[in-house]
């Protein structure tokens, strides 16, 4: 409807007059609503303004009325967002639902069984004594009635006091003629069970058992008190808690927000549902739309008091943000907590289960049991959580998962000294395990190696990709099979890598490992991190901002979390603070893969990983990959030695040279290796000799005192003496 364009357009009168002005359309109110299709995004009137052309009362009652589609929408996005109600139940409609749905009322029914069956004895001696009771009040109420006395009685009562005989006379007549049929009636039921009893007692012997286990009870619950049943009470109420749309109001308004209370106050529908509650999986899924302005987050974090507020366990209870807007909430809450749902096994532990890094792998499952899978290839994990958060373990999956595929080279450090990856150890290329010094440094020479493998990958794919075989430069899978081509899957995982981080090898491995980690995607190097402590020095936001796949378990603050998870996760209510370490080891928040969502990691015993390591070393035997870990050795290309390369180039008799020098003279002797290395990167090489300082070095160049980072040949004479004293040693 177009308004005049005119300043001294009488609004009121136009108003007044909105449906029939000159050049306005005529409105059916139900013609429009018929028209308008549901729109799956929030309601969007929240301009209470009655008078907006946009909106349409939608009549009383109705909990967020939709918007008038705006005329420009293409019809395609609309049928999109069309929502229509499914026509099976969301149980039946999935093979996962339906199972779910056959387990829970299986085992409410085993349960019952098993409840009752534990009281039988209990019963039985109640049936035996009330079931004689039963008997003669049978034979009494069946006497009363064959007499038809009580039928008219109490008119021929009235009768009798008032002293009309002849009334009194007729009803008794109609009470006799009644009397007389419900007599051959009860004489026929009488030899009828007289037969009966005659046949099943002559029959088997367990034709009167089958009697008797139906008559005795039958008997026993017409005989017992009306206030004491036979059987006791299954209560229901401490099994599960149905979710309700009541018990989901009551719990957000016990939440102590006072956006949601100030707006359930003025309007009890500032709560409402989107979807009907439904079931959904192993329990009810309410999807709520919370009053303007609340967040879903805001209630994310409140998970405990949700809990209290249902009175249910905290892994019952499992609030998410829920697409559509920032104040949509998916509210799953379990039949059982999660903690007593078990969780299937793994199902890389079948027999014949084998990996393919560039497909996905089940790594974990939802609250709702549903299996949540991740692939490895092009990707970098971090994982993070406080102690007992369950991230070795959950770290170790994956390890596992890419030791079934017997392509993927497996090299990794665990800085914690626990030996948790010891166990796959026979299908490891490297690995090393403690915080000591040596450690650090081989961890250290490790991410520079990896530095190196990187570029030598990218020379191989830059070949590949001229010979066509590489059409996106990046690693294929038939690039990964094939033999030779240097460019097979190599999956470097660090745990607890922030002993590295924060040990003098820190900065440097933290800023090679982030080029490492921006290159090697390509590459097919995957990086895999745990780490307990997420701050900026533990793990550099260089490393925090490029890596694309994530774990957040268990942590204690906001800044851990979003260190993991990235900027905003927590605001945007992706909070692993409210999982507890240890009794909720092993969930956590996976940020990644599709949606963002809460996940445990299936749980793999070591005796567990073992049976699959024995069968990676098999399937790696046969494909001919098994590592040989007695003679550990990183493929380099061109081998060199830095600290003996040192020595053969030293100029004449310097007692200190810089170290620009030593790397021209570098580079001359072993141009593949040495080429294009400057000062930085020689002090880098360097750092697993600790006895070789870098320092400054002066010299006098055209008279004038100039000072550089350079080394001491006394210093490199000392670390080779110190290696090959090591060396014969060890
Ligand atoms: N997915 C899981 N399901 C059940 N329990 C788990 C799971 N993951 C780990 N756990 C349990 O939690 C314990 C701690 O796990 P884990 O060692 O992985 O924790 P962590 O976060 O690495 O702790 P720390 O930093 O102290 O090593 C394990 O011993 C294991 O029993």
């Amino acid at each position: 409807m177009t308004a005049p364009d005119d300043e001294r357009f009488d609004w009121q009168a136009a108003e007044a007059d909105l449906t029939v002005g000159p050049d306005a359309e005529v409105v059916d109110l139900d013609e429009a609503r018929a028209r308008r299709v549901p729109s799956p995004r929030p309601p969007a009137d929240d301009n209470d303004d009655d008078t907006d052309a946009e909106t349409v009362d939608d009549g009383p009652g109705r909990i967020g009325g939709p918007v008038d589609m705006a005329g420009d929408i293409p019809a395609e996005v609309v049928a999109r967002q069309r929502e229509r109600r499914p026509i099976l139940a969301e149980w039946a409609r999935s093979g996962r639902g339906l199972r779910a749905a056959v387990r829970h009322q299986a085992k409410d029914a085993g349960y019952v069984a098993a409840y009752h069956g534990v009281r039988l004895p209990k019963y039985l001696v109640k049936a035996i004594a009330w079931a004689p009771i039963g008997a003669v009040r049978g034979i009494g109420q069946a006497l009363r009635w064959a007499t038809a006395e009580e039928g008219n009685w109490h008119l021929r009562q009235a009768a009798a006091s008032r002293g009309d005989a002849d009334t009194w006379l007729k009803l008794d007549a109609r009470r006799q003629r009644q009397s007389v049929w419900r007599w051959w009636v009860l004489a026929a039921g009488t030899a009828g069970t007289g037969a009966g009893v005659v046949v099943v007692a002559a029959g088997p012997s367990w034709w009167s058992a089958v009697a008797a286990g139906v008559v005795v009870p039958w008997l026993a619950t017409r005989g017992r008190p009306a206030d004491k049943p036979l059987t006791d009470r299954v209560t229901e109420g401490t099994r599960y808690r149905k979710l309700t749309a009541d018990l989901v109001r009551r719990a957000l308004t016990s939440l102590q927000m006072a956006a949601i209370n100030s707006a359930v106050a003025k309007d009890p529908k500032a709560i409402s549902f989107p979807v009907d509650i439904h079931r959904d999986g192993p329990g009810h899924l309410a999807v709520v739309d919370l009053p303007y302005g609340v967040e879903a987050a805001e209630v994310v974090a409140r998970r405990g008091k949700l809990a209290s507020a249902m009175r249910l366990p905290l892994d019952q209870v499992w609030p998410e943000p829920a697409p559509g807007h920032t104040g949509r909430l998916a509210l799953w809450v379990g039949y059982e907590p999660a903690s007593q749902m078990k969780q299937p096994p793994w199902p890389l532990l079948a027999g014949t289960a084998r990996v393919d890094v560039f497909k996905p792998f089940p790594f974990a499952t939802t609250p709702r049991l549903d299996t949540v899978t991740v692939d490895l290839m092009f990707r970098n994990f971090l994982f993070g959580g406080q102690p007992g958060s369950g991230k070795t373990f959950a770290l170790r999956d994956l390890i596992l998962a890419a030791a079934l595929d017997p392509r993927a080279e497996i090299r990794g450090y665990e800085l914690k000294g626990v030996g948790d990856f010891a166990v796959l150890e026979p299908v490891m290329a490297e690995y090393g395990n403690g915080f000591d010094d040596d450690t650090l440094a081989r961890c250290f020479a490790f991410i520079e190696w990896l530095y190196e493998e990187c570029r030598r990958r990218s020379k191989r794919i830059e070949h590949y990709a001229r010979l066509g075989k590489a059409p996106e430069n990046k690693v294929t899978p038939e690039l990964a099979s094939l033999k030779g081509s240097g460019l097979h899957p190599l999956v470097a995982w660090f745990d607890e890598l922030q002993e590295l981080m924060t040990s003098k090898y820190g900065k440097d491995a933290g800023e090679i490992l982030e080029k490492v980690i921006k290159l090697g995607r390509a590459l097919g190097v995957i990086i895999l991190i745990g780490t307990q402590i997420p701050d900026k020095d533990s793990l550099p936001t260089g490393i925090t901002r490029n890596v694309n796949s994530r774990f957040c378990l268990s942590v204690a603050d906001q800044t851990a979390n979003d260190m993991i998870l990235g900027t905003s996760a927590y605001k945007n209510g992706y909070r692993a603070t409210v999982f507890q370490p240890v009794d909720e080891a092993g969930w956590g928040i996976l940020r990644g893969f599709g949606k963002v969502a809460s996940v445990r990691s299936f749980y793999v015993d070591t005796t567990a990983a073992a049976r699959i390591v024995a069968r990676a070393v098999a399937l790696r035997a046969t494909a001919g990959t098994l590592p040989n870990l007695d003679e550990q050795t990183r493929d380099a290309g061109p081998v060199a030695d830095l600290l003996a390369d040192l020595a053969r180039v030293w100029p004449g008799d310097d007692k200190a040279v810089w170290n620009e020098t030593l790397c021209g003279l570098l580079a001359e002797l072993r141009p593949d290796v040495y080429t294009g290395w400057e000062a930085a990167q020689l002090t880098t090489a360097l750092k697993p000799h600790p006895l070789v300082k870098v320092g400054d070095v002066g010299r006098r160049v055209d008279g004038k005192a100039v000072t550089r980072r350079g080394i001491k040949h006394t210093d490199l004479l000392k670390a080779i003496a110190e290696r090959d004293r090591k060396r014969s040693a060890g």
